[in-house]
């Protein structure tokens, strides 16, 4: 199989498991991001992707080989970490052709692979200028290029945007999706910032604890969050307890919500109701009885808050669209049955 496949891979440090039993599957040429809270494993797992630290079992393949003792500089690898900085006493051309010249490349094909590189990282020109003198921004575009100067098979970064403002930063996720888009090279980012996984990756994988919560497509992350953690860290939604009977029917706060499938066996649980899916109404039959406690108009959206059954449930709604409700007024919570998200605890 072409791409990198990690087979029940586990590193401990003493006693402390920092990547649990991983399995996770990148097809070749797909970007990938493993997203997670400080402490869940993300640079340990990205580590032993790089050959930086050897996992304590399991295995690691690249196109089919197994690369778990391959040393990092044989394995093929283009990488963007935070303490790889550039050479600051080399040129914009220098640290690009870097590595094309400790392998031997000569003068003509860096000059040629340089100029290509810096074309394709909108820097053109740049070539003899000292790093010293480059916006933060240019530096992590040189820094992306010299990583890519070898055509690796594997292109590893880890929070490669952290330092840079929000602007910019949004403006180089974009980049460096297209440029990724563009080489088709398999590609694995380490992030915490949730925002820039679901913008770039075709596969986000959610850790927490050492362990893969959920790998899947953005979207399917958000609208089909698999677990409390999950629908928690990503976005931000609504986590509400229901019951089932026996014959399945669900009601959320004890209110029934008809349509809404509960696996067989189940009578409780929670489930994740994104606040752009809460409909507030007047109150009435099937609808959860609910308080209006506070009304915050962001301008470009507005989010009401409800007291419902002791919970608070909020709900999300444009400015055009605002409900006409004041702080104290009785209404009903509306939920589509499809809107909720039955969760693993
Ligand atoms: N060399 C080490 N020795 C002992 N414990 C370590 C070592 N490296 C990492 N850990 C521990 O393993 C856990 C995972 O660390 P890791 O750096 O992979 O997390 P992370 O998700 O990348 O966090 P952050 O976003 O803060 O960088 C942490 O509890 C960390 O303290």
């Amino acid at each position: 199989m072409s791409g990198l496949t990690l087979e029940n891979v586990t590193k401990q440090f003493g006693s402390f498991t920092a990547v649990n039993n991983v399995r996770l599957t990148v097809p070749h040429g797909t970007f990938v991001c493993l997203l997670g809270p400080s402490g869940c494993g993300k640079t340990t797992l990205m580590r032993m992707i790089a050959g930086l630290d050897l996992p304590t079992s399991g295995a690691i393949r690249l196109d089919g080989a197994d690369i778990t003792h391959v040393p990092t500089h044989k394995r093929d690898l283009g990488m963007v970490f935070q303490s790889l900085a550039l050479f600051p006493h080399l040129t914009v051309g220098e640290n690009i052709a870097y590595s094309l010249r400790i392998r031997g490349a000569g003068r003509e094909e860096q000059k040629k692979r340089v100029d290509e590189l810096l074309a394709m990282i909108h820097l053109p020109g740049y070539a003899d200028r000292p790093v010293a003198k480059l916006s933060g921004g240019q530096r992590q575009r040189v820094a992306i290029a010299r990583a890519l100067a070898i055509s690796p098979k594997l292109f590893l970064l880890d929070e490669p945007l952290s330092a840079l403002d929000a602007k910019l930063r949004e403006a180089m996720q974009v980049e460096l999706r297209q440029l990724q888009q563009r080489l088709g090279i398999t590609t694995i980012v380490v992030t915490h910032d949730q925002r820039e996984a679901m913008t770039m990756a075709d596969t986000v994988v959610v850790m927490n604890g050492g362990e893969i919560r959920q790998a899947a497509p953005p979207v399917e992350i958000y609208r089909r969050p698999a677990d409390t953690f999950v629908a928690d860290f990503i976005g931000s939604t609504n986590l509400l307890d229901f019951t089932a009977d026996a014959s399945g029917t669900a009601a959320v706060l004890g209110t029934p919500v008809p349509g809404l499938a509960v696996p067989a066996g189940l009578t409780s649980g929670t489930i994740s109701v994104r606040p752009e899916e809460v409909r507030l109404t007047a109150p009435g039959e099937g609808a959860i009885p609910a308080t209006v406690v506070f009304v915050r108009d962001l301008g470009g959206t507005v989010e009401t808050f409800v007291e419902a059954a002791g919970r608070q449930i909020v709900a999300v709604s444009m400015p055009h669209a605002r409900p006409d409700m004041a702080v104290g007024e009785n209404v009903g919570v509306r939920l589509a049955p499809d809107a909720c998200v039955v969760l693993k605890s």
